[in-house]
């Protein structure tokens, strides 16, 4: 893409996303006020916060779904509002979204759904989208029978991946996931999670997830943020969640549940 700027952190971390004082509303009280958020080429970013805090509105801004009031967004080093035409086709497509429930087109097969952003962005004859759909949905480890399945013949777990092979089918740099384990039964959540982490490794994609899950957060995430009080109240390693003065944040990552997890992970590193 012409003018792009490599963003790099002291420590070497290259900045793929990055959003300064973002302000967004939608006529009555601000949803999001002034808010910072970071996001660094390879890692998994869990992003949580208490329901109705904006986590979906911040993710919808960002794709440039919802208008904002204030603020700048950069992805891939460029200015969202000095993006021409062209560049914002070449942003959307290094860009992948699993939608919640996955939101694909009850009217298409898993092979027509994962073509449809080829269908959208590409010029490619039909054989090669039917090739290249067909290995987005291997990869995301569907049996290719599910290939020609509609999405009211697919258990939740298999619409997740059907929906991840469509984020995947442009083969982007950047996958935004929101809550993709929500609705899956705790086996189910934990492959999805390696499979997510594992794509990640062999793809070296960006992934930012919103998720309630502490069991996600605890096996893929390598950075967690916390939105509260209308923007990004922390983030950093799970330690650093854990001792920072908050009564949203301590109840949520010292709370029963989590506990249980992360005492097990632990006593289970101590034992390895
Ligand atoms: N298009 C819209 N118009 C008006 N208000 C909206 C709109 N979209 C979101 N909101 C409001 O913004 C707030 C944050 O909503 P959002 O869906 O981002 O929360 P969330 O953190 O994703 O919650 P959850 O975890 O429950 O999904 C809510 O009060 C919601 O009603």
């Amino acid at each position: 893409m012409n003018g792009e700027v490599e963003n790099r952190t002291e420590d070497g971390r290259e900045t793929i996303l990055s959003v300064r004082g973002l302000t967004v509303g939608f006529g009555g009280p601000t949803v999001l006020e002034n808010l910072d958020l970071d996001v660094y080429r390879g890692e998994i970013l869990g992003f949580v916060g208490g329901s109705g805090t904006g986590k979906s509105v911040l993710m919808r801004t960002v794709l440039r779904l919802n208008a904002r009031q204030a603020g700048t967004i950069s992805i891939f080093g460029r200015d969202f509002d000095n993006l021409s035409f062209d560049d914002r086709l070449a942003v959307d497509m290094r860009v992948g979204v699993l939608f919640q429930q996955g939101a694909l087109f009850s009217g298409l097969t898993v092979l027509e759904n994962v073509q449809v952003p080829m269908r959208e962005y590409l010029d490619l004859p039909k054989a090669m989208m039917d090739d290249l759909a067909r290995l987005k949905i291997e990869m995301v480890g569907l049996r290719p029978e599910a290939a020609e399945r509609y999405p009211a013949e697919l258990s939740g777990g298999m619409i997740k991946r059907a929906a991840l092979a469509r984020a995947l089918a442009l083969d982007p740099d950047l996958v935004f996931l929101d809550e993709p384990t929500s609705g899956l039964d705790p086996i189910g959540a934990a492959e999805f999670d390696e499979l997510i982490g594992r794509l990640r490794d062999t793809l070296g994609l960006t992934v930012y997830m919103v998720t309630h899950d502490l069991d996600s957060l605890h096996a893929v995430c390598d950075r967690i943020a916390v939105l509260g009080k209308k923007k990004v109240l922390v983030e950093g390693t799970l330690d650093k969640m854990l001792a920072f003065d908050d009564p949203w944040v301590q109840s949520y990552f010292r709370g029963k549940r989590s506990r249980a997890i992360f005492e097990n992970a632990a006593d289970g590193q101590q034992q390895r």
